[in-house]
This record gives structure tokens, C-alpha cells and sequence, in this order.
């Protein structure tokens, strides 16, 4: 039987609920009442799936106040997956990078579906409250938490049900840099040789504590921009399965802030410091030096009270010495393993004082790329030479070993370029990207680089 709803038939329904309304309200008592809405609210609540919700805080108000990597980390990961459905979106570009970032508005909301469970993102923001737990120089990461005086979180939600999923599962995949060592186009033997040597530094706790040292390791990287130096840091954070504390020296207003900045890092930490020659004036003591006369004659003009603040905070102030010093000094107070990796494109002009051995455990210079860096990004990109048992392909074969012949002959190309050229070619197939890289490693050999750098596999010096 076909059933139709007519404007006179919805005319009585109206009506019918409105007697309702007002019968309830005559004969029933007002406790009643409301005790009959709670009652439907409770059914309605119990055909509704119930919901649970994580919170990520932008900054860790609780200690430092430093920013919170999962919270970038979250924003990253809506920006790439599930802001194009959202209905606002904003952008910014972090300084050193040449792409905008996308991440989800205060107050906004953003759906994602992941292996079938829908989850829902929402943004909010508050006004932080000073006082207590503040830190007015909250230099981990790049925003330091809480930018424009808002403290902003994200709010995870998704059905109960699905708990065990969205902790196991979900979360890992969203928070975890695609970065590890096997994906990194690095000499394989090297590489081998980088792992095992972090392996067996956190497995090495009664031997530092046996010997009286502080169970730490120093790294520098250093190359040409595009060489794998921050993918290398997220390599070795995800092997050890640490936590990254970005550390923005250039905002560190003296050594004492540095000092409470470093006491809240945690045990299993990797404290990176990139670009450590534009992060500090490596030429100050030489320069201090020569402007004392200078530095005297601001003070003179000053107030006594104002002067002596002012000689306080100078020398106290940050410098590439005192920061050493100061760490050497403050790992010996810290409990459990941390890794302190700097970074640089220059480094000629990095202070001795830095490279010395037992601050530097390891010096690795990652260079423009080689033949075997060039099979692991054409694995990666390309899926060439994945699976063993593939029918071997003439052309692809053909255009690898001319790529590789030129990159032996010193044609200079770093792995952010190739993966540049790959993904132009995104579902071209293998051989039109290889076509295309070829093109340009010719072109780079029939006009080479005015640059002078070192060419050549990732090469490394022990410092020990
Ligand atoms: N050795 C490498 N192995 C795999 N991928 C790489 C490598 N080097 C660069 N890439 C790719 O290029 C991008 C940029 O690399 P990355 O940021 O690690 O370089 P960098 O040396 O830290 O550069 P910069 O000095 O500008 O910070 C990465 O996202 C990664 O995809």
C-alpha cells in the first residue's frame, strides 16, 4: 500500500502534536516533565554511536610551553589529506621553506576517512592565560606554541568504538614522518653503518654509566640544501623512535633560557639545531672583544640601575662558546639518552670549538647524489627495481645506466631534485621520468655549476 503524505494530512500531524504538547503540560507535573525529556534525550543518545576525543595542544603549557610536534604534525597531515574538502583553509610559509602550508582555521572543522572509520578534526583557540607555566620564549619549533596569544589545539573525534583503531593505527599513520632509512638515497654501505652505530648507542646505557658519561651522542650534517639533512634527522628519530625538539637558537636570549629549554627536554630526545651557522654570530667573541670600548660608552649614558641590567644580559647573552660549554655541562645533569644533531650548509665557517671530538661524535657530509642514491630514489618514486622477479625493461634499464654514467662523471644534481623531476612526471611512468632526468643531467653537464663544493657520495669522518 502506497502511502501519501498530503498538506492536509501533515495539517492534522501538526495539530495532533500540539494537543500533545498541551495535554503534556496541563496533566503532567513540571518534575515529570523533565524527567521525560531526560528520558528521550537518553534514548536518543543511546541510537546516536558514542564519541571519544584526544586533544592536541599546539604548546605543552604544563612545562615549558614548548610547541608540540604532534600538533604541526597533525596540521601537516590535514593540510595534505583532508583540507581540500573543508570549507576554509589557511596558509602560511614557514621561513627557510619554499612552499605555503596549508592547516585548518581556529574554529573549523575538517572530515577524514581512513580505512573506513570517519573522524572528524575541529580547531580551536583561546586567549593564553599569563602567569604561571608561561614561557615567554618558547623557541621549539617554528611557531613557538601559542602564536599571536591564542592557545590553539586540535580536537580529534570519532566514534567509540573505534578506539583501539584510531590509537593503533590511525594516529601512527598520521603523525609519522615518511622519512627512514630505507627510503633515504644515501650510500647503502654508509647507511648501514649510521644505523648500526644508533642502535648500538641506545642499547649502551650501563656502558656510559659505567664509564661516568653522559649517555649522549653528537651529529653534524652538513651539504649543499637538498641533500637529505632533515630527512636524515627524521630517519634517525623514527629508527630510535625519538622524540624531535627543533630547537630556534636565533630566538634564545641568554644562556639561562637555553638552560630550561634543554631541562625539559625528555629522555629519548634528539635536540636539533639546523643551520647552526646563521643561528648564533660564530664571530662574536672576537668581535665583543673590539667593541668593549663601544658597548662602555652605551652603558655610561644609561642609568647605574639601567647600565648594570644591561652588562648583566650582555654577558650573559648567548654565543657559540657559551652554548657549548653549557651543554657539555647540562648533559652531565640530564637522565637518559639524547642525540644532538646540528646542522649546516657551511661548514667552514663553524667554530672549532664545535667540531671537537666528544661534542661531535660524528661529522657526515651528505652530498649531491651518486649512482647507488639514484637506484634507491628511482625504487622509491618509480617502483624500479622493486620487485626482483619483474620482467627486466630494455628502455628503463638503458636510461638508469645513462643517468648513472653521468652522475659518476660528476654531473651535479641533489636527491631534492630528482625527486623534483619525478614527481613532475607522476604517473608518466618510469621511463618518461627517467627520460627527464636524463634531458637534465645533460643539460647540467653541457653547462656545469659555478659552484665549487665537493661532488661525490654521502661521505663521512669519524670524529672519534
Ligand atoms: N638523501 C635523500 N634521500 C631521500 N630523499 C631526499 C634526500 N635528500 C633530499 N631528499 C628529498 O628532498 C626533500 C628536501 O630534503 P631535505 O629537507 O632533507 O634536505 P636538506 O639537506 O635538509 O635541505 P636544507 O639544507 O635546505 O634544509 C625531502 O623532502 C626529500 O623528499
Amino acid at each position: 500500500m502506497e502511502m501519501v503524505l498530503d498538506w492536509r494530512s501533515v495539517g492534522s500531524l501538526i495539530a495532533t502534536v500540539m494537543v500533545f504538547r498541551t495535554a503534556m503540560r496541563d496533566f503532567i507535573p513540571p518534575e515529570a516533565e523533565q524527567w521525560l525529556r531526560r528520558l528521550l534525550a537518553r534514548l536518543a543518545a543511546a541510537f546516536r554511536a558514542p564519541t571519544a576525543t584526544i586533544l592536541i595542544d599546539e604548546a605543552d603549557g604544563a612545562s615549558s610551553g614548548a610547541t608540540n610536534d604532534l600538533y604541526d604534525a597533525a596540521q601537516l597531515y590535514l593540510g595534505s589529506r583532508c583540507l581540500a574538502a573543508a570549507p576554509a583553509v589557511r596558509l602560511y610559509k614557514p621561513r627557510q621553506s619554499e612552499r605555503a602550508v596549508a592547516s585548518l582555521p581556529d574554529s573549523h572543522t575538517a572530515d577524514d576517512t581512513f580505512q573506513g572509520v570517519r573522524v572528524k578534526w575541529t580547531s580551536t583557540a583561546r586567549p593564553v592565560e599569563r602567569g604561571a607555566g608561561h614561557n615567554p620564549y618558547n623557541v621549539f619549533g617554528s611557531r613557538g606554541g601559542g602564536a599571536g596569544g591564542d592557545h590553539r589545539s586540535l580536537e580529534l573525534q570519532f566514534p567509540r568504538q573505534h578506539r583501539d583503531f584510531v590509537h593503533d593505527t590511525y594516529i601512527p599513520h598520521t603523525f609519522s614522518h615518511p622519512s627512514t632509512f630505507d627510503t633515504l638515497a644515501v650510500d647503502p654501505a654508509l647507511r648501514e653503518e649510521i644505523r648500526a652505530d644508533l642502535l648500538r648507542f641506545a642499547a649502551r646505557r650501563e656502558h656510559y654509566a659505567r664509564v661516568g658519561r653522559a649517555w649522549k651522542r653528537g651529529y653534524l650534517l652538513h651539504g649543499p640544501p637538498g641533500t637529505g639533512k632533515t630527512s636524515l634527522v627524521a630517519a634517525i628519530a623514527n629508527l630510535l623512535e625519538f622524540d624531535v625538539y627543533d630547537l630556534e637558537l636565533t630566538t634564545v636570549p641568554t644562556n639561562s633560557h637555553l638552560r630550561r629549554l634543554l631541562v625539559s627536554t625528555t629522555p629519548k630526545s634528539v635536540v636539533v639545531v639546523e643551520d647552526i651557522d646563521c643561528s648564533l654570530d660564530l664571530s662574536d667573541r672576537k668581535k665583543n672583544s673590539g667593541g668593549a670600548d663601544e658597548d662602555n660608552a652605551q652603558l655610561a649614558m644609561l642609568s647605574p640601575a639601567a647600565a648594570a641590567a644591561m652588562a648583566a644580559i650582555g654577558r650573559e647573552s648567548i654565543s657559540l662558546s657559551g652554548v657549548l660549554n653549557f651543554v657539555d655541562g647540562l648533559w652531565s645533569s640530564c637522565v637518559g639518552e639524547r642525540l644532538m644533531i646540528f646542522t649546516t650548509n657551511h661548514p667552514e665557517r663553524l667554530d672549532p670549538a664545535l667540531l671537537r671530538p666528544g661534542r661531535m661524535d660524528r661529522k657526515i657530509e651528505l652530498g649531491y647524489c651518486t649512482p647507488a642514491a639514484l637506484r634507491v630514489l628511482a625504487k622509491n618514486y618509480l617502483g624500479v627495481g622493486e620487485d626482483p622477479e619483474d620482467e627486466p625493461d630494455a628502455v628503463v634499464d638503458g636510461l638508469m645506466a645513462e643517468a648513472e654514467g653521468l652522475l659518476a662523471a660528476d654531473v651535479r644534481i641533489t636527491p631534492a631534485d630528482i625527486g623534483e623531476v619525478f614527481m613532475g612526471c607522476d604517473g608518466a611512468g618510469a621511463s618518461a621520468a627517467l627520460r627527464k632526468l636524463v634531458g637534465e643531467l645533460r643539460g647540467r653537464r653541457d653547462a656545469p655549476a659555478a659552484d665549487t663544493v665537493q661532488s661525490g657520495a654521502l661521505t663521512e669522518e669519524k670524529m672519534e
